[in-house]
């Protein structure tokens, strides 16, 4: 098993055929060259936008290969100056390549929606000028366009290069094992892929890293990797807390799987447990200290946020890591156990509160023909104190067609009751069938007729008899003989059978709220 190079950059596709997905984008790729080759195209640069680790540079490289042309790229930490794009991509290199072959060169600017800072100083129209001037075809990279400027994308032709799927990752990964010489255990490669997330270049990290000194792979090791991976952030908070470098505070912090967005919260979590003892002066003018720092991180990643600009993740991890590990008065040991971010935790529940509760509004907007907003502010609570009447509860609950969650929130209860679990269940009886391709909206077109409160209560799915006095109440209601029984099964669309008893149900006077 070979181990010293990176398998990410030993797998890097050598022809465009190697990429793993993006078919329409390759596609749309080689026929903007294939226009090179006979000419001009009317776009001399494309933008390649993606999320990172998809094969965008890859996919660049291959090009040229595949066509013949030498690439240079220009990355961010290049000084992509006016000059020195002008001398790579401007006039002078219509002559001839920098090798003396006179043919196409690919001009790579990788991070292109990162053109601000002061080494690229005039880039953005450096590059505009030299678009409009050039006869060679130029790639830029760019994970999002928002960074890049209107008059520069309207000189190029936009390819998006989407999340790699889990399907395609997996046979490439499979191969990559494959030619490592590692076996794979059932479900290994997919959980590997899964993981990912749409990114391959960290597949095929992750498939290293697990494969690292083991010849064969099995779906425990897996578990164990994500294991490891958490344990390593909790052994960089403790260097941060209870180290006095700040050199390896902060090389520990760039080695992490953790952007510093996440990171700070690690930190703004556990520095009260950590600082805690006697010296309460100290321990609190520490804190105090170490939160200016981190407060100072924390306008940095606002920066970032606001400007995409993700240079400025280097000055706030400096500012939160190196802030906190001087603005220790001495150094405090002993064991913590770190939490992750309770943030985290309370965000996730807001938001699935807060979805919930619109989700409800929707339904009830949707019964009313009225706004989700109007319903949420007028209409929820009045349909939230109807369940306090059993009988209305069930109906509420068909005629919405709330699901058991939505119905403890609609209750204002904190987990399902035996109650609830009643109202529900019996809900499931009563809710209307969905007619296929048309939208449920409280009152579906066709179908059985549908039981009053009156008639199915929570009492009535107790005892088969108040059934039979259901059918009965019917009966006397049209004046006929009922057709058909209703029933916990007779939920179907009605037939030409059944219409004769749609028809006297209709009839019947409005006795509930939903009887309209
Ligand atoms: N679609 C792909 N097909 C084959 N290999 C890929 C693909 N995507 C990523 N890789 C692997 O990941 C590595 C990184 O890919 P690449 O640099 O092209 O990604 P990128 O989208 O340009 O990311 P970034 O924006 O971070 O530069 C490659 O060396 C290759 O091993």
């Amino acid at each position: 098993m070979t181990v010293s190079m990176e398998w990410a950059e030993k797998y890097r596709p050598g022809t465009l055929a190697d990429v793993v997905g993006h078919k329409k984008p390759i596609e749309q790729l080689r026929e903007w060259a294939e226009q090179w080759v006979h000419g001009m195209p009317e776009k001399r640069a494309v933008i390649l936008q993606g999320q990172a680790g998809i094969g965008k540079t890859s996919s660049a490289h291959a090009l040229a290969r595949d066509f013949g042309w030498e690439a240079i790229e220009l990355n961010a930490s290049d000084q992509r100056t006016a000059g020195v794009i002008e001398k790579v991509a401007g006039s002078a290199s219509r002559m001839r390549t920098l090798t003396g072959v006179t043919g196409k060169r690919l001009v790579i600017l990788d991070e292109a929606d990162n053109l601000h800072g002061n080494s690229d100083r005039g880039g953005s129209r450096a590059i505009i000028n030299v678009i409009k001037n050039t006869n060679q075809p130029i790639v830029l990279i760019a994970n999002d366009l928002y960074g890049i400027s209107s008059s520069l994308r309207s000189l190029c032709l936009e390819i998006k290069f989407n999340s790699i799927q889990t399907r395609s990752m997996v046979p490439a990964l499979k191969e990559i094992a494959r030619k490592e010489g590692i076996m794979c255990g059932i479900g290994v490669i997919e959980k590997i892929a899964e993981n990912a997330d749409g990114d391959f270049r960290s597949a095929v990290n992750d498939l290293q890293a697990v494969a690292m000194g083991r010849s064969e792979i099995n779906i425990e090791d897996i578990s164990t990797a994500e294991r490891d991976n958490k344990e390593s952030i909790f052994k960089v908070v403790g260097k941060v807390f209870k180290g006095k470098s700040v050199r390896s505070a902060l090389e520990a912090s760039y080695s992490l799987d953790e952007t510093p967005e996440d990171f700070i919260h690690w930190i703004d979590e556990n520095l009260p447990h950590q600082y805690s003892g006697k010296d309460e002066e100290a321990i609190t003018s520490d804190i105090v200290d170490a939160y200016s720092y981190i407060s100072k991180a924390d306008r940095f990643l606002g920066r970032v946020r606001r400007r995409q600009n993700y240079r400025m993740w280097r000055y706030a991890s400096t500012l939160m890591t190196g802030g906190t590990v001087v603005s220790k008065s001495k150094l405090r040991g002993g064991f913590v156990r770190y939490q992750s971010p309770s943030l985290w935790r309370r965000m996730g529940q807001i938001r699935s509160k807060r979805n919930m509760r619109d989700n409800i509004a929707a339904k009830v907007g949707s019964h009313c023909n009225e706004s989700m907003k109007y319903s949420r502010m007028g209409l929820t609570p009045i349909y939230a104190s109807l369940l306090d009447d059993d009988d209305y509860a069930v109906d509420v609950v068909a005629t919405l067609d709330l699901n058991v969650d939505e119905l403890v929130q609609l209750k204002g209860s904190k987990k399902v009751t035996k109650k609830i679990q009643k109202i529900y269940d019996a809900a499931q009886q009563l809710r209307p069938e969905i007619v296929p391709g048309i939208e449920f909206s409280g009152r579906p077109v066709e179908k059985a007729p549908k039981k009053r409160p009156d008639q199915l209560s929570l009492d009535s799915i107790k005892s088969p008899e108040t059934k039979t006095e259901s059918k009965a109440e019917v009966e006397i209601a049209s004046g006929e003989k009922p057709v058909s029984a209703p029933g916990p099964g007779d939920r179907t669309v009605a037939s030409g059978k059944d219409a004769p008893a749609k028809k006297q149900i209709q009839k019947k006077p409005q006795k509930t709220l939903f009887d309209f």
